[in-house]
């Protein structure tokens, strides 16, 4: 096995990260690690059980009150040293993200690695604006203010699709607040988080802040969701899932933040620049091969330059270079597994019935997880590949005359994560900003983000914002205080919010 898999050997020890040491999982069941580029099997490791659940919270809990008594600025130095631990080993990151993903090595490089770099300086930085509200009498000779505080231990569970940058997601707010955090990765790409529970270990972040335990979604992340010590839920995944998990956390009324799927709209009116439009419409589908919740999957083009579009999109996909994720010049890998391109090919089988495959459309004949750039014409707006999460390299195109049906065809899915609208008209893309149901829309862009922002979405999307001040909040609980600035105690208990009666 090339050397490429020699950085595998760091992980012999396990896939468990609990109270600051690896170790192995005691489910007595183990779970392979394929390379999506061959299929070959290039790990394997001991599932996490629930005990190894209850060792992780155990751990969070031990380890609450140091850190959320630790001021404001002393953990923010400790993400701040966290930070520069991992841009030191960035190298590492991106050849361990690209091996268990099949990301392009070029893409892991660029925008994985450093946005969870990003991501850990911003929450560096937010630690030490904790923002409270300001004092005040606004009851008799009482005065109010307002607290934020950790909420105690968070459960958080991440997909296989953005490992590394979807653990810094979820960890990263919620320990810059004085929480402490049990992380159950996918199974099938626990490794990059394995080596950022470490990373947070090394830079000096105390032991049981941030715990990692790789096991199944049933067995773990069920345990993991109903633990009695878990105080909020974090997950990030599939709406069905997701449901899943709502269920069982409201059960034992837990704070909750669900991150699901996605079927993002693209929305080109005719006045806009159509070789703009072609060249977003490709990177926005096939970024991470469009297994990213935010991706452009549904072409809305008005009809003069729809056929402008469609020829212009195939062209452009046909021309993407499949090929070895560790290669710089490959554009596109494999899927992170062949059930994953099995079931992005099922969706693309199923529309020959009834609408076009223009280009692509056929997995490569390797032992890879690879799956052509498709784009498919013709297709009813209520058809399956028009309203279903594929989560594959597939965009459907299809026509629009008004540009009211255009913003209604957009909404017309019970997701709204993310859309973009393009048009060089102004007041075309202040409507469409406005009326556009997503909690990201871009104009003549698809896909950007930053440190700075919120991302969440609305309806079968889910709720709750992963990065920016927004996310920071949200791992804290609103506590008001108020004193009694006479020192007696209350003559007249009914005395209400209102002041005295
Ligand atoms: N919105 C998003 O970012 C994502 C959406 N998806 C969608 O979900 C589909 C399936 O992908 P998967 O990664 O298999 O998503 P999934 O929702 O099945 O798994 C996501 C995470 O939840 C865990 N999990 C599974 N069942 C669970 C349960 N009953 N209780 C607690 N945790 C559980 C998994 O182990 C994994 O860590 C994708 O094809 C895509 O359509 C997948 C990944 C990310
Ligand atoms: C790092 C980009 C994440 C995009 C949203 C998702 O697929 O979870």
């Amino acid at each position: 096995m090339g050397n490429r898999f020699q950085v595998l050997d760091r992980f012999a020890d396990g896939a468990q990260f609990i109270g600051g040491q690896s170790g192995p999982g005691s489910s007595g069941r183990t779970q392979r690690i394929v390379d999506p580029a061959s299929g070959d099997t290039v790990h394997r490791y001991g599932l996490a059980g629930p005990a190894d659940v209850d060792a992780a919270v155990a751990a969070a809990r031990a380890a609450l009150p140091g850190w959320a008594g630790a001021s404001p600025a002393e953990r923010s130095a400790a993400l701040h040293r966290f930070a520069a631990v991992l841009a030191e080993r960035a190298g590492d990151f991106a050849r361990v993200e690209s091996l268990q993903c099949g990301k392009p090595i070029k893409l892991c490089t660029e925008f994985d690695v450093p946005g969870t770099i990003d991501n850990t300086a911003f929450f560096a930085g937010a630690a030490r604006h904790l923002q409270g509200q300001a004092a005040g009498e606004y009851s008799g000779d009482h005065t109010s203010y307002v607290r934020r505080e950790p909420i105690g231990v968070i459960g958080s569970i991440a997909p296989w699709n953005y490992p590394l940058q979807m653990a810094a997601w979820k960890i990263l707010p919620a320990i810059a607040a004085g929480n402490t955090v049990v992380l159950k990765p996918a199974e099938i790409t626990p490794l990059t988080s394995l080596m950022f529970a470490r990373a947070a270990t090394d830079a000096g972040i105390p032991a049981g802040v941030v715990n990692v335990v790789s096991g199944a979604g049933r067995e773990a992340g069920e345990h993991l969701v109903g633990h009695p010590d878990v105080a909020m839920v974090s997950f990030t995944g599939s709406t069905a899932v997701g449901k899943r998990v709502a269920a069982l956390a409201t059960a034992s009324v837990k704070r909750l933040h669900l991150e699901l799927g996605g079927k993002a709209p693209f929305v080109v009116f005719d006045d806009a620049d159509p070789e703009a439009a072609v060249q977003g419409a490709v990177a926005g589908a096939l970024i991470n091969s469009g297994q990213d919740c935010t991706a452009a999957t549904r072409v809305y083009v008005q009809r003069p330059l729809y056929e402008r579009l469609r020829e212009g999109i195939a062209d452009t996909m046909a021309g993407v270079r499949l090929g070895d994720p560790f290669d710089p010049a490959t554009d596109l890998g494999p899927l992170v597994s062949h059930a994953q391109r099995d079931r992005v090919a099922g969706f693309v089988d199923r529309a020959r019935a009834y609408a076009t495959v223009v280009t692509g459309g056929e997995a490569p004949k390797n032992d890879g997880a690879y799956y052509l750039p498709t784009l498919i014409a013709d297709a009813p707006q209520n058809s399956e590949i028009v309203r279903s999460e594929i989560f594959g390299p597939v965009l459907a195109i299809l026509p629009f005359d008004s540009d009211d049906e255009g913003i209604a065809l957009a909404n017309d899915t019970p997701y709204g994560l993310a859309a973009s609208a393009w048009t060089r008209d102004v007041f075309r893309a202040g409507r469409a900003t406005r009326d556009i149901r997503a909690g990201c829309v871009w104009i003549n862009d698809h896909i950007p983000i930053i440190s700075e922002m919120p991302h969440g979405g609305f309806g079968a999307s889910g709720f709750g914002k992963d990065m920016s001040s927004y996310s920071f909040e949200e791992y804290t609980q609103v506590k008001h205080v108020m004193f009694d600035n006479t020192a007696v105690a209350a003559k007249d208990w009914h005395r209400t919010v209102f002041g005295d009666r």
